[in-house]
């Protein structure tokens, strides 16, 4: 399945958040969302996945999701978002519940999706027994469980240190190269959405418009720390985004 965003805007109140944003998302492409603190990175993803309505414009689905998508638009938060009194396998086995599944499917989708993400020996560790890295593939291996269409994900790696962020990174381009997915990857730093971006949507400062869609070509699992070729077009999206981030710094200091 395809998203499209079509001419999107919103209000809240007075203010104007967003304003015309359009953008698509192929299948099995990530695209990241960049932009100055506040240009309304995460309100755009709330509108993608149906949380909340535009005040103008739409966003559309292009085919199917698969059949066996048990939420085709699925959120992965900074915060992990875990029960801490269900184990690894609970946490997981929660989003499945709601649904008339087979015990023996149950199970074997738990099984898949902790193998997918290297969590299998930890089945029965509570949250509070693993590290941050650990949790948020917990919180992946979970939004993984409804075989989702599209993956909406919110500055995923934002709480945890530089290295498990590097660690996690790797995890995702593993990930996505043994099964490629579809998502959407809000996040402020430059270096993850050169990484992870098969294109990088650099947002202005509020109301957030679409200032340019960067692509990039190297294939993920080519992309290296330090990359002189990332590093390139990482320069050119700070250029972009220098300005309006130096605005956007003002602007919250005045207000
Ligand atoms: N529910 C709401 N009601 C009113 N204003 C809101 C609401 N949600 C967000 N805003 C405002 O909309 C603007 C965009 O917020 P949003 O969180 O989407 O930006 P962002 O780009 O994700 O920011 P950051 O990079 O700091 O996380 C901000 O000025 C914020 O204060």
């Amino acid at each position: 399945m395809d998203l499209a965003v079509e001419g999107l805007g919103h209000r809240y109140g007075g203010t104007e958040v967003l304003r015309d944003i359009s953008l698509e998302i192929p299948a099995g492409r990530i695209l990241c969302v960049v932009g100055p603190s506040g240009c309304g990175k995460s309100t755009l993803l709330r509108m993608i996945g149906g949380l909340e309505r535009p005040s103008a414009g739409r966003v559309v689905q292009i085919g199917e999701a698969p059949a066996t998508s048990l939420n085709p638009l699925t959120f992965v938060f900074q915060d992990f978002a875990l029960l801490p009194w269900r184990s690894v396998a609970g946490n997981v086995s929660l989003v499945l519940e709601d649904n008339a599944l087979p015990r023996a499917r149950r199970d074997a989708i738990i099984a898949d999706v902790l193998a997918r993400t290297r969590l299998s020996d930890f089945a029965h560790a509570l949250p509070r027994q693993l590290s941050g890295g650990m949790k948020q593939r917990v919180a992946i291996a979970r939004a993984l469980a409804v075989d989702p269409a599209v993956l909406l994900m919110d500055e995923p790696l934002s709480a945890l240190d530089a290295q498990t962020r590097e660690l996690l990174m790797e995890d995702l381009i593993g990930l996505w190269s043994r099964t490629p997915f579809t998502a959407i990857y809000v996040t402020h730093n430059l270096a993850e959405a050169v990484r992870l971006g098969h294109r990088i949507a650099v947002l202005s400062r509020r109301p957030g418009q679409v200032r340019e869609v960067v692509e990039i070509d190297m294939p993920l699992a080519d992309r290296q720390a330090g990359d002189p070729e990332l590093e390139a077009v990482q320069a050119r999206l700070w250029d972009l985004m220098r300005d309006e981030a130096r605005a956007a710094d003002a602007e919250l200091l005045d207000g």
